[in-house]
Order: structure tokens, then sequence, then C-alpha cells
């Protein structure tokens, strides 16, 4: 058996105490085209993306860990499971989000995978970054609202989604994601990061619908630490640039501000 290790925890950690941002592409193996799959990890990796998030709802093809191979050979950016059940686990991946979803009601999503998934997760050593997952509505119907069998948190309700995340870390859940779904029509409010931002202090991460450089730098100045782009960088290759500009600016603000430059 492997012993635990905590490095992308402490990352995460580091880099809010030091107001950082972080950039994390999402990539879903059935979507990867893996003939050109090692000329776009070059690209991720020469515009500064932080993290790979890979996973998705419903994964048909199991390409998980040849995925995962590609992302070790052709970069030192780590590969995060970011998995929709049990069975999307390799052991391959550098960590993985144990999400269990606090803003839904399905016991499945809250404790059940995780029963499941725990043996596993143990005997592969992987790290695992608990992580309270919450659903926020997004203008239509999300694959992920779907799958899961849940009702998202309503996207003007900041302060219920504040008090779901503020109970997920009383819980002990040591990340907060706020997710408006893969290819969602708005993204999370301003207002419910920031009011999830004054709630918690663990690392927030914020996902779905970000696909411009207005929207992400609207997640980052409301307090989110880590901005997911899936759709919007499978649709237009250009965003990816963008955003990493984005985050890069926010940091040397951070940097300027905090007199490390
Ligand atoms: C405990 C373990 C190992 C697994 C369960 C993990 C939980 C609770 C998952 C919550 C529900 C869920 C189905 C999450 C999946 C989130 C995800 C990876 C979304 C990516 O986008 P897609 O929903 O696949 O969107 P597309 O339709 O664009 O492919
Ligand atoms: O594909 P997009 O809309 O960028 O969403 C990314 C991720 O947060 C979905 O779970
Ligand atoms: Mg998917």
């Amino acid at each position: 058996m492997k012993t635990a290790n905590h490095k992308i925890a402490d990352l995460l950690s580091t880099r809010k105490t030091e107001k950082r941002k972080s950039f994390a592409v999402l990539l879903d193996p059935d979507k990867v085209n893996f003939s050109t799959f090692p000329t776009f990890l070059e690209y991720a990796a020469g515009h500064g993306v932080d993290f790979f998030f890979v996973g998705g709802s419903l994964i048909t093809n199991y390409a998980i860990d040849q995925l995962i191979s590609a992302i070790h050979q052709n970069t030192n950016i780590p590969a995060i499971l970011f998995p929709g059940s049990s069975l999307h686990i390799d052991p391959s991946a550098d960590a993985i989000l144990l999400l269990s979803l606090i803003s839904g009601r399905n016991a499945d999503l809250l404790i059940g995978q995780h029963v499941i998934a725990a043996p596993l997760l143990k005997q592969s050593g992987i790290e695992v970054l608990p992580t309270g997952y919450l659903l926020i509505e997004s203008g239509r119907l999300t694959t992920v609202s779907y799958i899961s069998n849940t009702i998202p948190l309503p996207r003007d309700k900041p302060g219920i989604v504040a008090c779901t995340a503020l109970a997920g870390e009383f819980l002990g859940l040591k990340n907060i994601f706020l997710d408006a779904g893969s290819g969602a029509q708005f993204p999370v409010t301003a207002e419910t990061i920031a009011a999830v931002r004054q709630a918690v202090d663990t690392p927030i991460i914020v996902g779905g619908g970000i696909d411009s450089y207005e929207k992400a730098d609207n997640a980052l100045n409301a307090g989110a630490d880590v901005i997911v782009v899936g759709n919007g960088i499978e649709q237009n290759p250009d965003l990816l640039p963008e955003i990493a500009a984005c985050v890069k600016a926010f940091n040397r603000k951070s940097d300027k501000i905090l007199g490390r430059l």
C-alpha cells in the first residue's frame, strides 16, 4: 500500500494563502482525439495550465488510463480525476476530487459511491481531495443534473449556496466546487461566488459555462481560486491562451499588491 500524499492539497492551500489563482482544463475522455492530443498537451503546458481535470458525468470509451498516460508523457501538469462515478477511478491519476454532491439529496452521490470507492482509493495511494460539490442552476438542463438525478441550487439565491458550502466545510470537506454544469448557458454568478467566499475558508473551484476572458475574470474577482474550462476550449482552442492570460494577469496584480515583484 502506498503512503498518502498531500501534494495537490498543499499546493491549493498555499496558492490560496498567496492569493494566486489556478487554471484547470477539463478533459472529457470521450472527446479526446488521441492523434492530436500530444500537440494539444504541449500547447496547454506552454500557456501555463495548472491542472487537468479528467472525467465526465457519463463515460463511454474508458480511455481514462490512456489519457492520463499521455498527460504524464507530454507534460508535468497534474492529472486530477473528476469522476461521475466510482467506475471512473484510475490509480495512475495524481489525485482525485472525491466529490460529495451536497447540493442534492441523492444518497448514492452523497456517500454511496464513496463507500464503493474507498478500498480502491486506499489501495492505490492516490491523493484524495475531499470536495463538496454544488450544482447551481444554469439556464438549461445539464448532463450532470440529469445523470445525478438532482435539482441544482437556485442561481439567484446566494444565501442557500453559502449555507450549503458552509455545512460542507463543517462536515470536514476541504474544497468547495461550484459548478453550473458543463456547457452551462450561464456561469455561476459573482454574487454566489462572493457569498461562498465569505462563508468558507477552503479553496473554491468554479466551473461551467466559462467561455470568455470576462467570465473568467468575474469568477476570479469574486473569489474563485481555481477556474475550470471544458466545452469552451473544445469548441475554440484559442480560448485556452485567453483564459491563461486572465489568470496570469490576476496573479501579476496580486504579486504587485503583495510586494512580490
Ligand atoms: C465517489 C466517487 C468516486 C464518485 C462519485 C462522484 C460524485 C458524487 C459525482 C457527482 C455527480 C456527477 C455525475 C459528476 C460529474 C461531473 C463531471 C465530471 C462533469 C463534466 O461534464 P459532463 O457532465 O460530462 O458534461 P458534458 O455533457 O459536456 O460531457
Ligand atoms: O465545460 P464547461 O462548461 O467549461 O464546464 C466545466 C466543468 O465545470 C463542468 O463540470
Ligand atoms: Mg462529459
